[in-house]
């Protein structure tokens, strides 16, 4: 119908719009986007795209000027990425903590040379294992724009790295931002640092095009979230009547699509990181001299972790299983309707089977079922070579992701008791102890909520698609206090790819997904624009 309309006006300040008159007796159509029926002589007719009303193409009008700025500022992008790939911000390795500092001071600084409002809150010390204490990274906290006719839209993000090594496997070194066929590899590109700059870049352009920001923009940005945001959640119970008292809604992008589909996140699992120390004799000892005579720690160590988890997947720690609400219906045609590949997840990963072989079952299994993992075993001969020793200490490493019904504190209880009665039943002369590193809690959203009607329209508007709504198997251990403490609604914009490789070698970011990305957060804020504020 549109396009049968007559006259059409060129409009003189952009190519990809024309402005067309609606003759007398013609009917109006309606807005391709808000949908409502509007003025005649007021539509506009967007190459290649919708039929728009004056106000939607003036939004149009103003992302693809932002648009086009992002695309030619790529590379300043890429180079702004590698200068923080660059940067070894390993949280959980003490040795690394003067670079995670530099990681936060610079941070700081990129937001303060764009004039926000910027701070760097001491979130105080961690105590160390052996007691000693050490400085956390402070938390950057910046601002801009203050109208209070606006909403204030809170990102939240991390830069602090998982630990990488050229040996264990990458095909490139790890710190130094590599591109291959479009794929930006290096420790942290995917998980999270692309993604924070994305979000700065996003901000950025505005200021560059001397645009207004569509909301307020306040950013958190942390370095301890790979070790479960540490000191965190006493920086948001202590700003709550401050600095997040006007935020209406936060938005976090530390997660990734579930396939080469765009996806908005509903749900994270949380995590409950536990240590089973076993000590024995009081040094290593030869284990043809004494093996034999000795009760050996890692032989008790292994038999108690294997007492967690069957080879079929299914947790022996008496309550976990119980806790866990079966899927509903309207779960399982979600899940149902999801398209996933299930061959090319497994090639993706290297595996010939998985524990389950229908998507629905998969799909539960990595979002709303909790799991255990065995990490690894500190103290444990590990290199090369074929050292005849017999370890006097050692501590297993393990956690279990957990989901909604599910409570750390619970968990810590129900795996403590359960470890100590089979090691009891060893009837070993060796000392267990248990202790529960991380326990950071599962978060849920309501997928009606209106961040989410906002979500599908920017997915659209940028990748042409209707998104997935999906969960997320790993943890955002701040989401749940973010929730719970602010009382704002959360909504996970991922810019991942699936494929990415966060916490494993050869992590990677694609160049597509990054600049695609900031053109989806640009079209996010417009979105969130719209939300009607509530007085
Ligand atoms: C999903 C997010 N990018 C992530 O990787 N989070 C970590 C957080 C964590 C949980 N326990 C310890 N750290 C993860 O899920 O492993
Ligand atoms: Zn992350
Ligand atoms: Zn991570």
């Amino acid at each position: 119908m549109v396009l049968q309309m007559k006259d059409p006006i060129e409009h003189s300040c952009a190519e990809h719009i024309r402005i067309w008159g609606a003759k007398e007796g013609h009917s109006t159509p309606d807005c391709g986007n808000c949908r409502i029926k509007k003025q005649p002589n007021k539509m506009a007719l967007l190459c290649a795209a919708a039929l728009l009303c004056v106000l939607c193409s003036m939004d149009a009008l103003q992302y693809s000027e932002l648009a086009q700025y992002i695309d030619s500022h790529q590379e300043e992008y890429v180079e702004a990425l590698r200068d923080w790939v660059a940067i070894e911000s390993d949280s959980s390795n003490i040795l690394k903590r003067p670079d995670l500092h530099r990681m936060m001071d610079v941070t700081a600084e990129k937001l303060r040379r764009m004039g926000g409002d910027v701070v760097m809150v001491d979130i105080g010390e961690q105590e160390l294992p052996g007691g000693q204490m050490l400085a956390l990274p402070k938390v950057v906290t910046a601002h801009f724009g203050n109208d209070s006719q606006k909403h204030t839209v809170c990102v939240y993000g991390h830069v602090d790295v998982q630990p990488a090594k050229l040996e264990d496997g990458w095909r490139t070194e790890p710190y130094n931002l590599t591109e291959i066929d479009g794929n930006l590899y290096g420790r942290g590109a995917s998980d999270n640092k692309a993604p924070v700059l994305a979000w700065i870049h996003a901000v950025e352009a505005y200021q560059a095009l001397n645009m207004e920001l569509p909301v307020n923009v306040k950013f958190v940005i942390e370095g301890m979230e790979e070790t479960g945001s540490n000191g965190l959640d006493a920086m948001i119970l202590a700003q709550r009547d401050t600095f997040f008292s006007d935020v209406d809604f936060i938005v976090i992008s530390d997660c990734g699509w579930l396939s080469k589909r765009p996806a908005l996140t509903y749900g994270t699992r949380g995590n409950c990181y536990f240590f089973a120390e076993v000590e024995g004799p009081t040094q290593d000892l030869h284990s043809g001299v004494y093996g034999g005579t000795v009760i050996e720690p890692m032989t008790d160590l292994i038999g108690i972790l294997d007492t967690l988890i069957t080879p079929s997947g299914k947790i022996l720690i008496p309550g976990i299983r119980e806790a866990v609400a079966p899927l509903t219906d309207e779960e399982w045609k979600m899940y149902q309707d999801i398209d996933f590949d299930f061959d090319y997840y497994k090639s993706k990963i290297g595996v010939a089977q998985l524990m389950y072989n229908n998507k629905v079952d998969l799909l539960a299994h990595r979002w709303r079922h909790p799991t255990v993992t065995i990490h690894g075993i500190e103290g444990a001969f590990s290199d090369p070579g074929t050292k005849t020793v017999i370890p006097a200490k050692v501590t297993g490493k393990f956690s279990i992701r957990q989901v909604p019904d599910m409570d750390p504190a619970m968990v810590k209880k129900q795996v403590t008791d359960y470890l100590q009665s089979v090691f009891a039943k060893r009837k070993s002369p060796n000392k267990l102890k248990v202790t529960m590193v991380i326990g950071a809690k599962p978060w849920l959203a309501d997928t009606k909520h209106s961040l989410y009607d906002a979500g599908k329209a920017a997915v659209k508007r940028v990748f042409g698609v209707d998104p997935d709504l999906i969960r997320e198997g790993g943890t955002i251990p701040i989401a749940r206090t973010f929730q719970d403490v602010t009382g704002k609604s959360i909504i996970m914009l991922p810019i991942g790819g699936f494929d990415d490789g966060l916490h494993s070698q050869n992590e990677k970011m694609s160049r597509y997904n990054y600049i695609e990305g900031t053109k989806l957060f640009i079209a996010y804020l417009h979105e969130v624009a719209q939300i009607k504020k509530s007085v």
